[in-house]
């Protein structure tokens, strides 16, 4: 579906007001950036970028989308005609899909006309702020379960068929080995895969008869569903049947389900009772409601679990199903000159950064495998030995820092220009893994889940320096 109208109508009534007061080719730059990681983390896995950039690049207005903005009487003719040629005027830079970003820092800044760069904000942020959540818990759910696949099961509990589709995209990002959703697999090249439900049991006599119809069926991929009646007396012992009916077939059963009940307890007895038929390779998956918590409390219980199925608690992002990224205005082009924008607050934390801007990862220069901390600066700056610093976070007491010894990266890379993008990584488990790589440089501190330390952030003094400007002459 195109997105031209998925905004919102103040968008439209300021880009209808811009075209009436201001130079129809003023130039803008707008930042995306949050404040708080979900689940009070310490960061957000960047996700979006690609949808984001599709739609940019295709950002078009059809005949039928000026009839329906004409038919609300709210905008002017020759502001509706001037959108027919909105296309391919903006450009974006972005730090890749799979960065953890810290607050603060823009995760993606878009240029272009006011008018355009003001109609995306809300498409731009529903993208990068539904699949970065996504993305974000993914990775806490895999982050717990010591190497064990985790699959991605929330098609039927994602809130509506995009939240699954690039949900399930996004739960690649952050960790997931493969989803059940055959239209997302189909998009993006993802292993599709899945068991069975309690339905197919239901629909024959009885448990054996449904399993010994499965294995028929599926005699490499027989995981069969165990708890339907009872996991201990009947699923297990029924399943262990078919396994060695179909061991003797000359083929190795994949293992079992266990979708209720106390999952360490039952996970428990089935390996005792598989492996005493000799079925020590059959693997357990659990599924229901699981979350990070849950299958962490499951492992430390000494669970035998092989494999998790998770939906609802993954593809909602229950426990903390906003996040709230943002999109400012950092720079308005004036007469062919950038001026740095700043929006002032009562509270000193959602003051925003002005200018054109750069984030870096500064990496221990003895042990460049490990991160030390971000510095956001002005995109003009040179970074050299020394950086001048201030802690983004404003509770910070000490706050002024010199910063040495470091390999500085430079985190937003140009993948935008006028329409015309730049070759990005879009294969999602090459952006797994790259997400899996940066991750490894992040300290232990900053990856738990409960309390976990911030990581630094700082501003150049010039920036810092711009901003307080910024703020003294907008008190003046
Ligand atoms: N050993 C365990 N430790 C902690 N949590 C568990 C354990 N076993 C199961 N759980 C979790 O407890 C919750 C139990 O959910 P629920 O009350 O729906 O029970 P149920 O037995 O699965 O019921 P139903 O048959 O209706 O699915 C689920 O989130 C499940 O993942
Ligand atoms: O619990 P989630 O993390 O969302 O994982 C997906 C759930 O969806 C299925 O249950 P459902 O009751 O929808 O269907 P079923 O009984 O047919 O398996 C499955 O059995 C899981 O329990
Ligand atoms: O394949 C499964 O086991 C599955 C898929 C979706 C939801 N619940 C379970």
């Amino acid at each position: 579906m195109k997105h031209e109208l998925l905004t919102d109508m103040y968008e439209f009534s300021m880009a209808n007001g811009y075209y009436q007061t201001l130079p129809h080719d003023k130039q803008a730059r707008f930042d995306v950036f949050y404040r708080k990681a979900p689940d009070d983390g310490s960061f957000v896995i960047s996700a979006g970028l690609m949808q984001v950039i599709d739609e940019v690049k295709n950002w078009h207005f059809s005949t039928d989308d000026i009839a329906y903005l004409r038919s609300l009487n709210h905008f002017s003719d020759d502001f509706l005609f001037y959108l027919t040629a909105a296309h391919n005027r903006c450009s974006i830079k972005a730090i890749p899909e799979g960065t953890p970003v810290f607050p603060q820092e823009p995760i993606l800044s878009i240029s272009g006309p006011l008018i355009d760069v003001q109609l995306l904000e809300t498409l731009i942020l529903n993208i990068i702020n539904h699949q970065s959540l996504i993305a974000t818990k993914a990775w806490q759910i895999t982050s717990v379960t010591g190497g064990r696949p985790v699959m991605e099961f929330g098609a039927r509990r994602a809130q509506g068929p995009d939240a699954a589709i690039y949900g399930a995209r996004a739960a690649i990002i952050g960790g997931c080995s493969s989803t059940s959703n055959v239209l997302a697999a189909k998009l993006f090249n993802l292993p599709a895969v899945g068991t069975m439900a309690h339905a197919w049991i239901e629909s024959f006599p009885d448990e054996l008869t449904a399993f010994r119809a499965w294995a028929k069926i599926y005699p490499d991929n027989a995981a069969l569903l165990v708890d339907t009646y009872d996991v201990v007396n009947s699923g297990v012992p029924n399943a262990i049947k078919v396994f060695k009916e179909l061991r003797a077939a000359g083929h190795e059963p994949v293992g079992i389900r266990i979708d209720s009940g106390d999952i360490a307890q039952l996970a428990t007895k089935a390996r005792k009772m598989m492996d005493e038929a000799g079925f020590t390779n059959a693997k357990i998956t659990a599924s229901n409601a699981l979350d990070a918590h849950i299958i962490k409390s499951l492992l430390d219980e000494g669970a035998p679990l092989d494999n998790f199925g998770i939906g609802e608690r993954l593809i909602t992002s229950s426990s903390s199903p906003v996040l709230s990224g943002v999109y400012k205005m950092s720079a308005l082009e004036n007469d062919g000159k950038w001026v740095p924008k700043i929006k002032i607050s009562n509270s000193r934390e959602k003051i925003t950064l002005p200018g054109n801007k750069q984030v870096y990862r500064l990496y221990d220069k003895h042990d460049p495998q490990h991160a030390v901390a971000d510095v956001i600066a002005l995109a003009d700056e040179q970074i050299g030995t020394e950086i001048a610093a201030i802690n983004a976070d404003v509770h910070v007491t000490w706050n002024k820092v010199i910063l040495t010894d470091f390999i500085a990266k430079p985190l937003l890379k140009q993948v935008l220009t006028l329409g015309k993008a730049a070759p990005i990584e879009t294969d999602t488990f090459a952006i797994q893994h790259f997400a899996q790589t940066e991750l490894a440089q992040l300290p232990a501190a900053a990856k738990r889940l409960l309390n976990p330390d911030r990581f630094p952030v700082y501003l150049t003094k010039r920036l810092a320096d711009l901003q307080q400007k910024l703020v003294d002459e907008a008190q003046k």
